[in-house]
């Protein structure tokens, strides 16, 4: 589906009261008010005091949209190249595991409504779903697969050929976990989805995970939870480690969760496709630096090389703006669209999708641009008070 320029018109034509809040912190309120507080409280959480989750929204409130008049918006073109591929707008779904605690259609609800709206969904290694089946039902709609780079090589290689088989058109190596940060409301609630079993179907049914356990894991279900958790991730992988996933696939790969520009300059010397600027939404180190005050930093030191996308905070249309106007080629969001999946799951998610490219596509066109061209830092001012 596309909004074109008629954008407009798809927002206003509908009279009728909204059937999911608009606002992200109204969704919130009503996702909080359908879940049971474990699966609430462990996807709007972070990790340690949440600073960083504050940061990152304080970081968007610092830089302010300096817009233009009389520049003719009439026509506007927001599409982006990423790979040799168009996609009409600069924005994915990012990776989020774990998504039939949500909701019961879980990814595959969600990966539908992307592919409805052309948007790239990025299917994460801990779906509940597998890869396989969360590429059935998106046709030939583009999806990138993200990684988590098991500690039992076999498993990671299987991941990334059955990935590329599956029709995945990139990966996204997930850097920043190689094991769950300290999440106090987790800890709280006694909350954590994969010991119930959740999120490991692209596991279950891996023939490299399968031949490592002594009986199937519809037979034994408790091993194969236990042997996930000892593969999960691998916190002994360095720079010298990256060969490895090159061997396994021919797709180009992206570094998720890099903040500082000197391992942006070893991503390139490792000859990386991409960069993910992301602090994995606050979810793992606490204190750590706000995304958008990582971004510009890493953009100098890549120097247009390769593309630099970002995650961690982006809520609404002028949060895009920011993040594109300081560097970042395309924005990935999570939360969002995971409280749309708790309220109404594949509807729900293109409920807050859509709204999100009409705030984008209107914010453009009213502060004069037609083409993400028309972004760069010089369109940004840094305010001079914050709005907390
Ligand atoms: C519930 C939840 C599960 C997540 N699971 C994954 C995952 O499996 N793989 C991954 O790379 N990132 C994961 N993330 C991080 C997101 O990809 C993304 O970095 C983050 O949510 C972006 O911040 P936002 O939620 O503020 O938009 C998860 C985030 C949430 C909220
Ligand atoms: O919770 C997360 O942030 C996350 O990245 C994750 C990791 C493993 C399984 C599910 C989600």
């Amino acid at each position: 589906m596309h909004f074109g320029n008629r954008v407009q018109f798809e927002l206003y034509r509908r009279f009728k009261k909204a059937k999911y809040p608009v606002r992200y912190e109204e969704l919130v309120d009503k996702a909080r008010d359908v879940l049971e507080e474990g699966p609430f409280y462990y996807v709007e959480g972070g990790a340690g005091a949440e600073d960083t989750g504050r940061a990152n929204r304080r970081a968007f409130q610092k830089w302010q949209i300096v817009p233009r008049m009389l520049r003719d918006v009439s026509k506007r073109d927001f599409r982006v190249q990423l790979f040799g591929q168009t996609y009409d707008y600069p924005l994915l779904l990012a990776p989020v595991g774990v998504q039939s605690i949500i909701h019961p259609e879980g990814e595959l609800g969600a990966a539908k409504a992307a592919a409805e709206l052309c948007v790239p969904f990025v299917a994460s290694t801990a779906s509940t779903h597998s890869l396989e089946k969360i590429a059935r039902v998106m046709g030939d709609a583009p999806r990138w697969f993200q990684l988590y780079w098991s500690r039992d090589q076999d498993v990671a290689a299987s991941l990334l050929e059955r990935a590329e088989r599956a029709g995945y058109a990139a990966i996204v190596v997930t850097l920043d976990t190689p094991m769950m940060a300290w999440r106090e409301n987790d800890i709280n609630q006694g909350y954590l989805p994969f010991l119930l079993g959740e999120g490991i179907g692209n596991y279950l049914s891996d023939p490299a995970f399968r031949a490592k356990l002594s009986k199937p894991p519809e037979t034994d279900l408790e091993e194969a939870i236990l042997y996930w958790a000892q593969i999960f991730g691998n916190e002994s992988l360095t720079w010298d480690d990256l060969p490895f996933l090159r061997k396994h696939t021919r797709l180009p790969i992206l570094l998720k969760g890099i903040l500082h520009p000197g391992d942006a300059e070893l991503a390139l010397k490792h000859g990386i496709d991409g960069i993910i600027v992301s602090n994995h939404g606050g979810r793992q180190v606490d204190g750590a630096i706000a995304v958008l005050d990582a971004l510009g930093p890493v953009v100098d030191a890549v120097k247009g090389r390769i593309p630099v996308l970002m995650d961690s905070g982006i809520r609404r249309g002028a949060d895009m703006i920011k993040a594109l106007a300081l560097g970042a080629s395309a924005v990935l969001v999570g939360r969002p669209y995971v409280f749309g999946l708790a309220l109404g799951g594949q509807d729900g998610v293109r409920h807050v999708v859509r709204n999100l490219l009409a705030d984008f596509n209107l914010t453009m066109a009213l502060a004069g641009f037609s083409s993400l061209a028309d972004l760069n830092r010089s369109i940004l001012v840094k305010a001079d008070q914050l709005f907390l």
